[in-house]
């Protein structure tokens, strides 16, 4: 039987071997001699096995492994074949957890639980913030932090059951604060952790007032509470410095720590209400400029906005009747919300449905998405932690054009006493236009400020059509008017 014939059409392992070592092996066309050995030893270990179950499957997958290791899993070795099933001789592994059971490691960390099983998992009770380095564990989503979505799945049982149970407090605390020079000026970067999520929110202080100790403020410094508070009785100062704990500026000569509980809420009436912002991070907007959305643009405008100096009107400024300024006040809260909640990986997709036609809106609900799956609990908490909006205290101005933000952080207890509206550059060049009959192209010191990439201001088909969606179907207060005419 010729070698290919008898591969073709399936042959037995041992006609196969007698047909490889066979004196009579006729030679190939040009008569070039066979290289391989005329006894292949592994086809005769084979052979040597041969059985009713082995076949060169057997061979390939279960022989191999022991060549390297007689005690790998699989190693089987088929001369003391028997005839059982390989499934009654394979050896098993066993995984044997040598860890402590999660009460008793609980319970060595000296974490207290109260015993009692919810849906299977220990409740702990107690401080969240004091578990594990300060890093509190993560806590389901629920529908409390998404107003917007809607579970349609059948299999959301057991997450509709949970959203029922009254959500933890939200408590956030300051993990870190340093200076960070910018464009439009001097701002400190506070890094928080919270028991909601466990993701790393920000806050971008402007305050530059705190730089100058002699000079006696007008308004109170923007700090954070559970920054500026003891962490421990062995807390160093070097501590309490490293992790942003200072004030003043911190320099090679001047390094003083902060008091702990030394905040007030004083307020001066005639100063106004600081410049607040609650930004939801886009990745494709900030960081490699996308002109899909103004998310970019508004960061930073909103920056340079909070970091303008205010000035004083003469009859409250001095007593002189002078009118006098005061560094801007502020800050940014910038939250992990991604997409307005969805995630980077389904904004994405989202940008491909949207190039098929469909606005952001339809994109997301195609999606399987809310339209806005934002929460701003942990927004507000922020702001409480920094003694912004409180009720005591004096209020806010928030920059935003989306009223969903504005009652969100009410209905947190946020005091908001004006709203400030976020007109993209583009449109307020056309403005500025339209009214003075000039084009006021963003250079010199104007552009001083702009670190995005590209620059300017962000324009195009395809942030018109976003905002257009934006005013019309989720209610942001833009005058359409200004927007381009000839835009789709
Ligand atoms: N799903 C989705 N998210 C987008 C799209 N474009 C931008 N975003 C996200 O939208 C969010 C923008 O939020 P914000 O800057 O806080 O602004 P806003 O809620 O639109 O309202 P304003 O305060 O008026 O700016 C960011 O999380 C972006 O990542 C999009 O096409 N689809």
């Amino acid at each position: 039987m010729d070698l290919l014939d008898g591969i073709t059409k399936g042959v037995s392992d041992l006609d196969l071997l007698d047909m490889l070592t066979a004196p009579d092996l006729r030679p190939a066309k040009h008569g070039i001699r066979r290289r391989d050995s005329d006894l292949d030893p592994l086809l005769l270990a084979a052979a040597a096995a041969y059985g009713p179950h082995v076949t060169r499957n057997h061979y390939a997958h279960d022989f191999f492994p022991a060549v390297g290791d007689p005690r790998a899993e699989g190693a089987y070795d088929w001369t003391k074949f028997q005839g059982e099933t390989t499934q009654a001789r394979r050896p098993r592994l066993k995984y044997v957890s040598r860890q402590a059971p999660r009460s008793q490691r609980l319970k060595d960390q000296g974490i207290v639980v109260d015993g009692e099983k919810e849906n299977g998992r220990t409740r702990e009770v107690g401080d969240p913030l004091r578990r594990s380095d300060n890093l509190p564990s993560p806590t389901p989503r629920t529908a409390l932090d998404s107003p917007h979505v809607q579970r349609t799945t059948s299999a959301s049982h057991a997450a509709a059951a949970e959203s029922t149970r009254p959500a933890a407090a939200v408590e956030v605390k300051c993990m870190a604060r340093t200076r960070v020079p910018t464009p439009h000026g001097p701002v400190f970067l506070h890094l928080y952790h919270n028991n909601r999520d466990n993701k790393e929110h920000l806050a971008i202080v402007v305050d530059p007032a705190q730089f100058e100790q002699d000079t006696p403020r007008r308004a109170p410094p923007i700090r954070s509470r559970s920054l500026d508070a003891a962490w421990s009785d062995s807390e160093t100062e070097a501590d309490r410095i490293t992790r942003g704990a200072y004030v003043g500026r911190l320099s090679p000569t001047s390094q003083r720590p902060s008091v702990p509980g030394a905040h007030n809420n004083i307020t001066t009436d005639n100063i106004p209400s600081p410049l607040i912002r609650i930004h939801s991070e886009c990745f494709t907007g900030e960081t490699i400029g996308s002109m899909r959305c103004d998310c970019g643009e508004q960061l930073d405008e909103a920056i340079r906005q909070i970091s303008q100096p205010i000035t004083l009107p003469p009859a409250t400024s001095s007593a002189e009747g002078r009118p006098t300024t005061i560094p801007g006040r502020g800050a940014v809260v910038y939250l992990r919300q991604e997409g307005r909640g969805i995630g980077l990986l389904s904004k994405i997709r989202a940008y491909n449905l949207q190039d098929l036609g469909h606005d952001t809106v339809t994109a997301n609900l195609m999606l399987g998405h809310g339209a806005d799956e934002r929460g701003y609990e942990v927004a507000a908490a922020i702001l409480r932690d920094l003694g912004l909006g409180t009720e005591v205290g004096e209020g806010v101005r928030l920059l935003t054009n989306n009223p969903d933000k504005v009652q969100a952080l009410e209905k947190e207890g946020i005091r908001i006493v004006e709203r400030v509206p976020m007109v993209p550059r583009a449109w307020q060049r056309r403005q500025h236009q339209h009214e003075h009959g000039e084009d006021v192209s963003l250079k010199g010191e104007d552009a001083s400020g702009l670190t995005m990439i590209g620059g300017g201001e962000v324009h195009g088909e395809d942030l018109d059509r976003y905002l257009r969606t934006k005013v019309l179907k989720m209610g942001h207060i833009l005058p359409l008017g200004l927007m381009d005419e000839s835009s789709p």
